[in-house]
């Protein structure tokens, strides 16, 4: 396939709440695209990477750069190529993974989108909708955290993530658990906000019967993961920490989990997000697909990673009503705690024009 040109855009969704985690608050979604043009379709990828390196090392800023310098000469330079052929161009940059995929993304979907073939058949996807969960920010009280909570119950999600930091964890765990009793499928994701002097109190969490407790400990400290899952019942779930099918097998190896949060997004696309699921399921270790905030582009490709047989627990993939009042494309809605895999070729979905363009702050392309 011959890519004409890449198009770079950035553009601003305002979030319908302010979002706190253990490492800030965002009040607005500002989402790095990658339009890949084609003379018969054109492919787009979102990257998740967010304005500032607090989450991962990676930025917004820093992906623009890398993708405008390197990654895209680098796919555009044979003249031809396809999504298989890109992660080998760009293999000798190191990291960048959010960067990475969002480029290999955009030549996947105008591939798919020109074959007439589904994301979600390509990738092995085996049902037509998947159940979704609502991650819930850090409050200023439990009173607005439980208010918060019945509100996405009533909006029909099954599964309920509560973020947590130190000074934020036992007592809004425990008043959700108490309030909406034993039966609401509950977890916690704490983004790395605690070390190895927290162990003991993490086993605290224990009563609260959680799903699993979401990343506690730094993306390179595998070892404390592991010693929690020695001391503690709920089930540890790694994300930052997992970048690879390379990393996913070391954890595994090391037993620094037993549910992966794999992101598309953090891990160069979805080929080597699709790599990870096959390793998990060799190993039994149940897989859930992880949100980054993501537009309905990102949405519908996360939808359809998420009918892969591996993905057998709620994901992170909400409403674009839970973040956005106005999303890039048609809203994806969530039924029943359930949501639709799209059907339609490639992501199988398109940006409204008006919205793209209303909401684009700045765009460049980028040609060989
Ligand atoms: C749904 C969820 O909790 N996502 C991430 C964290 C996260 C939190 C806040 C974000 C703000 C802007 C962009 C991406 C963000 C990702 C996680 O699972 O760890
Ligand atoms: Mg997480």
């Amino acid at each position: 396939m011959k890519i004409t040109g890449i198009e770079l855009r950035l553009v601003d969704l305002p979030l319908v709440t302010p979002f706190q985690t253990s490492f800030g608050v965002e009040l607005s979604r500002h989402a790095l695209l990658v339009r890949a043009a084609t003379d018969d379709a054109e492919g787009w990828g979102e990257c998740v990477a967010i304005d500032d390196p607090v989450y991962s090392s990676e930025y917004a800023g820093g992906a623009i750069d890398v993708l405008k310098r390197f990654l895209i000469p680098a796919v555009l330079a044979p003249g031809r190529v396809t999504a298989a052929g890109v992660a080998p161009l760009v293999d000798k940059f190191k990291g960048h993974r959010m960067a990475k995929a969002a480029l290999e993304t955009a030549v996947l979907d105008a591939e798919l989108r020109i074959a007439g073939l589904p994301l979600s058949g390509y990738l092995g996807g085996v049902r037509p909708a998947v159940p979704v969960g609502v991650s819930v920010g850090i409050t200023d009280t439990i009173e607005k955290l439980l208010d918060n909570v019945q509100g996405y119950l009533d909006e029909g999600y099954g599964r309920i993530k509560l973020k947590i930091q130190p000074g934020w964890d036992l007592e809004p765990t425990r008043a959700v658990r108490e309030h909406f009793g034993d039966d609401l499928m509950l977890q916690v994701d704490a983004n790395t906000a605690y070390g190895p002097a927290d162990l003991p109190h993490l086993v605290k969490l224990d009563p609260f019967d959680l799903l699993l407790i979401e990343q506690p400990f730094d993306e390179e400290d595998l070892r404390t993961h592991t010693r929690l899952r020695e001391m503690s019942t709920t089930p540890v779930c790694l994300d930052e920490s997992i970048l690879s099918a390379r990393s996913t097998v070391d954890a595994l190896a090391i037993g620094a989990c037993d549910i992966v949060n794999i992101k598309p997004g953090r891990v160069g696309g979805f080929l080597e997000a699709r790599r990870i699921h096959d390793v998990c399921v060799a190993h039994g270790v149940p897989v859930w697909c992880g949100g980054m905030l993501e537009t309905g582009l990102g949405r519908a490709a996360n939808l359809a990673l998420a009918a892969l047989p591996g993905f057998t627990l709620p994901g992170d993939i909400s409403s674009s009503a839970r973040y956005f009042d106005r999303d890039l494309t048609e809203p994806f809605v969530a039924e029943g705690g359930m949501m639709a895999v799209p059907t339609g070729p490639g992501i199988g979905i398109d940006p409204d024009p008006q919205a793209l363009s209303e909401l684009t702050t700045w765009s460049e392309w980028v040609t060989a």
